[in-house]
């Protein structure tokens, strides 16, 4: 099996589909849209577009990357995993509804192949990883975006996002619950959930700042290993405006790194 497939064509499949092609080492094997999916028109023609994932895996490609959304990596990444393809899943958020993450980490069991979380918009999982293995206290992850990157999220019904003057506190609580109340920006307190205090521990706060033009990450971190804190202060993708550029690059970097012979 060779190639990338994608589900999903939007900011972050577009940013990867022209980071991939052309290099001689990676191939791109197609992309799963839904039918009727006005992402169509974006995708390069000679790539081929599939509607299921049958079709996906008959794609055979050697790794999946989701980058569609809960919804999409719930009905597509379990199957995937079982037919022994690993994914690489940009919405970790969908990891926070427990039986999700049983049935994901039994069908990548099943299919002996890998369920790959990127770092997506953030860095430092790996400090946090390793210094969970000390025991951690506490970890606080801080989300601050524009007012634009909170349309169509409940944030709507809290404030006003058009005429907000200050920064204003629109979620403050677990991990858990700010991964499945804003599935499309809460995708990084879930990914820092799963690599240090999990779910239920992790405090997260999110943050409409008209100040900011940026998406901006902030992870404190403290145990027996230290303190660390790291800040990101993220350009957003072209096509949407909660999504940040950082994430496309991840993935691409960990798909360059499955065909490297050196891996940093
Ligand atoms: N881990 C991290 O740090 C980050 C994770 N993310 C995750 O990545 C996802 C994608 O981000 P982004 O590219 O910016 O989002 P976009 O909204 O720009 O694109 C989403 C794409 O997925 C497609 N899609 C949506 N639902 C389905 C479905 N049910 N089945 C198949 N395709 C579907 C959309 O197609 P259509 O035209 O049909 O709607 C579109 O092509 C986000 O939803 C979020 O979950 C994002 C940023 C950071
Ligand atoms: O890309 C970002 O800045 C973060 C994001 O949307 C997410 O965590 O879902």
């Amino acid at each position: 099996m060779s190639g990338v497939a994608l589900i999903g064509f939007g900011a972050i499949g577009r940013a990867l589909a022209i980071a991939l092609t052309g290099d001689t080492a990676i191939s791109m094997a197609g992309v799963l849209l839904r039918t009727g999916s006005d992402s169509r028109d974006q995708v390069p023609g000679g790539l081929p577009v599939v509607e299921d994932t049958a079709g996906l895996i008959a794609l055979a490609p050697s790794v999946v990357i989701e980058c569609a959304g809960h919804a999409a990596a719930t009905l597509h990444v379990p199957d995937v995993l079982r037919a022994g393809i690993d994914v690489i899943l940009a919405s970790s958020g969908v990891l926070a509804d427990p039986q999700a993450a049983a049935e994901f980490e039994d069908a990548a069991r099943a299919g002996g192949a890998r369920l790959i979380l990127t770092p997506g918009a953030v860095g430092g999982l790996d400090v946090l990883a390793a210094a969970r293995l000390g025991g951690l206290d506490r970890v606080v992850y801080t989300g601050v975006k524009p007012p634009a990157a909170w349309r169509g999220t409940p944030a709507e019904s809290l404030v006003d996002l058009d005429r907000l003057t200050n920064a204003h506190e629109i979620f403050r609580g677990s991990a858990r619950m700010a991964a499945a109340t804003y599935p499309k920006n809460a995708n990084v307190a879930a990914s820092v959930a799963l690599a240090g205090l999990g779910f239920e521990a992790t405090e997260v706060r999110l943050v409409a700042n008209p100040a900011t033009t940026t998406n901006r990450h902030r992870i404190e971190a403290s145990g027996r290993f230290g303190r660390f804190a790291i800040d990101l202060d993220n350009a957003p993708l072209p096509g949407n405006p909660k999504s940040s550029a950082l994430t496309a690059l991840a993935i691409e970097r960990l798909v360059r790194t499955r065909f490297a012979a050196v891996v940093v």
